[in-house]
């Protein structure tokens, strides 16, 4: 049978195409690789759904009181003398990596932003629709094989590759998220598998050639609770590399402790992925999300003000110190994570301003022995980088020089510990009147988005929108205000009213109109509001952008 005909994907038996049929997307979804995605599914679907239930299982145990903590079952990986697969020297050095979602223009842009590595994201970063996922591939597809460009007709201005470009790594979603778009025998395919198969079934072998220097495809890993998802990747990778006939750790993965309880399981997560791994990073923003996740069931663990809950935190510098001795000890990248500041465009005080706290927070990383960390835009990369390499000896990274042998002391205590500050009115407005706009802009196709000259994607807006049920559920009592203020329904469903049309004011009448912002305001009451915390803000929201041919045309 031809590979495809007029307007259908020419599917192999049991996959289910519900997406809209495009001719660029049928060059990504051909019959082999839909075969592979398949093969993924069929192999891994179990394990994934066991997986999610032991996720369910240990969550009901915290809500019942207990605290996460170390396993002592597996104390002897954890004092083990063992480590990791040496770094493939072409990513021994990333002291800069910047992300951003798989757009077309944004993917030229990171790769010849200047950084070491850039991490194109499937996932906190992007609004999981049907067109930018198979847009996302088109791009990425086009990006290795160096062909890549884009025509901005209303600047008149051709985008294309430099001759030295970032490091390409891949994040695909985290393992929760189903792609409703692809049955396998009847149900929706595991979401990361397809961002993982399809880019890996296209790319691997050129992406060996150019870019690995014979190692990769180089992959980011989110939202891991427990090594026994760390085991279900490392055995995707020994399957794709099985698929590909190249050897075996050929993959190279860095995963993201961005959940309370995988802090717990750092070393048991690396050795599970000894063969694969290239170090784990702070997912600082998921990481605070998880932990009033974790603790949605114990009162006396209210967070302050989203802005209060910084690096400096003890829990958040415990976490951090930890990580890059865990790192250093097994022979892997340290990577530091995301500062929420973007330039500040039409105010150079303010921008100054918004500089500064990037440096300061790079120092703190560099100086505690993080071996890179993450950029959200091109115009930081230079003041991160300056940070970086002045206070890194000259070395490439800091595997050897930054042991942090005192961060074997951090004890369950110091990982744990309530942070301080206070819970406020603006807080709570703040998050309301950004949990709304994120939401509106994800509903319409955008997953990062610029807000109060800050970076805002699904992580940072998780925050907002636990937080707000968090006060909601335990009535928190606001500090700072004249009389006893304590937050209620009553008092949220004003603060909505007031918020909403505080958007309305700023973004404007047509736009406000024109947006999805009415129903993000719909979704986001009742997701503060629900008896029971939503696992993801964007699994809940997942249905209102599951459509076969879209309303809207895809923003990338
Ligand atoms: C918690 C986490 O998971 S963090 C990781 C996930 N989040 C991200 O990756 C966020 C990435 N960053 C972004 O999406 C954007 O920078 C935003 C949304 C924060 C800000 O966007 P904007 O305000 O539109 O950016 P701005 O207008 O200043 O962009 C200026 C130029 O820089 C480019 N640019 C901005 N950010 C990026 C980026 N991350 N990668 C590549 N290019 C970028 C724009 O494409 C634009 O290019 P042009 O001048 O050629 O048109
Ligand atoms: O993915 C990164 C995070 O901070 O979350
Ligand atoms: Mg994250």
């Amino acid at each position: 049978m031809m590979a495809t005909y007029l307007g259908f994907y020419d599917v192999p038996e049991g996959v289910d195409l519900g997406g809209r049929y495009d001719e660029e997307f049928a060059g990504i979804l051909t019959r082999d690789a839909l075969q592979f995605v398949a093969a993924l599914q069929r192999e891994f679907r179990d394990h994934i759904r066991y997986a999610m239930e032991c996720r369910r299982d240990v969550q009901r145990r915290y809500n019942s009181g207990e605290l996460p903590g170390f396993d002592p079952a597996t104390r002897l990986i954890r004092e083990g003398n063992w480590a990791c697969a040496l770094v493939p020297p072409a990513v021994a050095n990333r002291t800069v990596e910047i992300t951003g979602p798989v757009e077309r223009k944004m993917i030229i842009n990171a790769l010849n932003s200047g950084a070491k590595v850039f991490m194109a994201d499937f996932e906190d970063a992007l609004s999981p629709s049907w067109e930018n996922l198979m847009r996302g591939q088109v791009n990425l597809r086009d990006a290795v094989n160096g062909t890549i460009s884009f025509n901005d007709q209303a600047r008149n201005r051709v985008y294309k590759l430099n001759g030295e470009t970032a490091k390409l790594f891949v994040r695909p979603r985290g393992w929760h998220l189903p792609e409703d778009h692809i049955l396998v025998d009847g149900a929706p395919v595991t979401g990361c598998l397809v961002d993982f198969g399809l880019y890996f079934f296209h790319n691997h072998a050129k992406f060996r050639a150019t870019q690995g220097a014979g190692s990769g495809p180089f992959f980011y890993i989110p939202k891991i609770e427990h090594s026994r998802e760390a085991k279900i990747w490392n055995r995707v990778f020994e399957r794709a590399e099985k698929f590909a006939g190249i050897e075996k750790g050929s993959i190279r993965a860095t995963v993201l402790i961005e959940t309370l309880p995988a802090v717990f399981q750092m070393d048991e997560i690396l050795y599970e992925l000894r063969d694969h791994s290239i170090g784990l990073n702070c997912g600082r923003w998921d990481y605070i999300f998880s932990y009033i996740k974790t603790f949605q069931g114990h009162p006396d663990r209210l967070l302050p003000d989203r802005v209060q809950v910084g690096m400096t935190q003890h829990f958040m510098r415990s976490y951090s110190d930890l990580l890059i001795r865990t790192c250093h000890r097994r022979g892997v990248h340290a990577m530091g994570g995301m500062a929420a500041q973007i330039p500040v465009k039409d105010n150079p005080v303010a921008n100054e301003a918004a500089l500064e706290l990037v440096r300061k927070d790079k120092l703190r990383e560099v100086r505690a022995g993080h071996d890179g960390t993450w950029a959200a835009h091109p115009g930081l990369i230079p003041p991160i980088m300056e940070v970086f390499t002045s206070n890194m000896g000259g070395k490439p990274n800091q595997i050897q020089t930054a042991r942090r042998e005192d961060a074997g002391k951090i004890t369950e205590e110091d990982l744990l510990q309530r942070p301080r500050g206070v819970r406020t009115m603006e807080g709570l407005r703040l998050n309301t009147r950004v949990g709304i706009q994120y939401l509106a802009a994800w509903l319409t196709g955008m997953g990062s988005v610029p807000l109060y000259n800050l970076m805002e994607d699904a992580a940072t807006a998780e925050i907002s929108r636990v937080q707000n049920w968090q006060w909601l559920k335990y009535g928190a009592v606001l500090d700072g205000e004249e009389v006893r203020v304590r937050v209620t329904p009553e008092l949220f469903g004003r603060v909505v009213e007031e918020e909403t049309a505080r958007i309305q004011m700023e973004v404007g009448v047509e736009k406000f109109k024109r947006g999805r912002f009415e129903e993000a305001c719909r979704i986001f009451t009742r997701q503060c509001t629900s008896p029971e915390l939503d696992d993801f803000l964007t699994l809940n929201a997942y249905n209102q952008i599951v459509v076969c041919h879209p309303k809207t045309p895809s923003k990338i």
